[in-house]
């Protein structure tokens, strides 16, 4: 069944995620992630898409989860056997690499039997290094390809590195199988949804006020980073502006916790988003559904209004920057893809942001509703699973 030898159990699978399934869970990643557990390193796990109040983000995993679980058992003749134990998305930016290494080789992580690595981008047209390698064994090295993914024991029969990131931001979705049900993921998860899904329309709420990155490597008493949120929207060429609160004793980091609006170009939008991260799922979604939403046109009646910003309002986008993202530079070597000239940076406009607001809210939608009919049998079978509807 498996392509190597008995000593090293691994099996290498082309396209098993379709082109759509990448685009949307690179989505799900540019509008939530957060600092990973590697240096350069950001991850969005499904425990912080419902800490983060979108549970609805969830939908888009089920089914991946499902057939990638059952190829696993098929794969490794272990059917009904395993549960998974993490599935999470890893972004390796520039600088981010990892020796060799057994995935089970913490004593707190011996509960893992099976991993799956799940290429979301490629090799070469979004990011150069960042190649995986097995240390013995066929094949040897494995250049990352949207689609594909590989599957391996945990334990040291496929002992494996990844070089550094040169350039890009590498995306994967990582997964663990384990066949202890006390490490199951899908309970856990769960029991968290029935705690906290309500019928409500879920805005996004940023987990913590600090989703601050710091760059490592720095000298410590040059530190620097940027907030993610900001950064993102910086990348595509967008700026925050707060509005100010009655209290004006919050401190800086409250600022992006509540209401702000997008700016480009000497221009503001005078729609307000709830906080940071709502306008930050908007404009991803935005950036996700581009030529879409362009050939749609809305009517121009839906479009917000666009108006030159004041001299305060400069000031307030000016001072925000500064607090949030003082080295400018930092956010393309970090998420940027030198190669491409930036040309990301002009490819949405404050319109285009605005008219995009009605198709994200339906899209949130479709995915709420799916998720409140699934979670009773959710509940009834202990797993994530594709419930059909009607
Ligand atoms: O991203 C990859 O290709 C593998 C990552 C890895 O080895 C790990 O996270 O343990
Ligand atoms: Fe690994």
């Amino acid at each position: 069944m498996w392509e190597g030898k008995r000593e090293h159990p691994r099996l290498i699978l082309h396209n098993f995620i379709t082109p759509e399934e990448c685009k949307e869970l690179e989505f799900i990643h540019k509008s939530c992630s957060t600092v990973g557990y590697r240096p350069n390193v950001f991850s969005t796990t499904l425990s912080h898409l419902i800490a983060t109040n979108s549970p609805h983000l969830l939908i888009p995993f089920v089914s991946i989860r499902e057939r990638l679980k059952e190829k696993m058992e098929e794969t490794f003749g272990c059917e009904y056997e395993l549960f998974i134990e993490f599935t999470g998305l890893i972004s390796w930016c520039r600088g981010a690499s990892i020796g060799w290494h057994s995935d089970d080789n913490r004593q707190y992580l011996k509960q893992r039997d099976f991993s799956a690595v799940c290429y979301l981008n490629s090799y070469g047209k979004d990011f150069k290094g960042g190649l995986f390698r097995f240390q013995s064994g066929e094949p040897a090295t494995i250049p990352p390809s949207a689609g594909d993914v590989i599957m391996y024991t945990a334990d040291d029969r496929n002992i494996h590195s990844v070089d550094e990131v040169t350039d890009g931001e590498r995306l994967t979705l990582a997964m663990w199988f384990t066949r202890d049900s006390s490490h199951d993921e899908d309970s856990n998860l769960i029991s968290r949804l029935s705690q906290c899904a309500s019928p409500e329309f879920p805005l996004p709420l940023p987990a913590s006020a600090n989703m601050y990155w710091f760059c490592p490597h720095q000298h410590a008493n040059l530190n620097t980073g940027f907030d993610i949120c900001v950064a993102r929207l910086h990348l595509l060429g967008f700026d925050v502006h707060s509005l100010p609160e009655e209290d004006r004793s919050l401190d800086a980091s409250e600022q992006l916790m509540g209401l702000v609006q997008l700016a480009k170009g000497g221009e503001l939008l005078a729609r307000k988003f709830t906080n940071v991260l709502h306008a930050l799922q908007v404009v991803q979604f935005c950036h996700w559904k581009a030529s879409e939403l362009k050939t749609s046109k809305v009517g121009s009646d839906a479009v917000e209004e666009v108006k030159a910003m004041s001299r305060p309002q400069l000031e307030t986008i000016n001072a925000l920057n500064a607090v949030f993202l003082p080295d400018e530079g930092l956010v393309t070597t970090t998420f940027g893809y030198l190669c491409s000239n930036g040309e990301e940076k002009d490819s949405l406009n404050l319109t285009d942001a605005s008219s995009a607001i009605a198709s994200w809210e339906e899209y949130t939608c479709k995915l709420l509703k799916e998720l409140l009919s699934s979670l009773p049998q959710w509940e009834t079978y202990q797993t994530l699973h594709k419930v059909e509807s009607g």
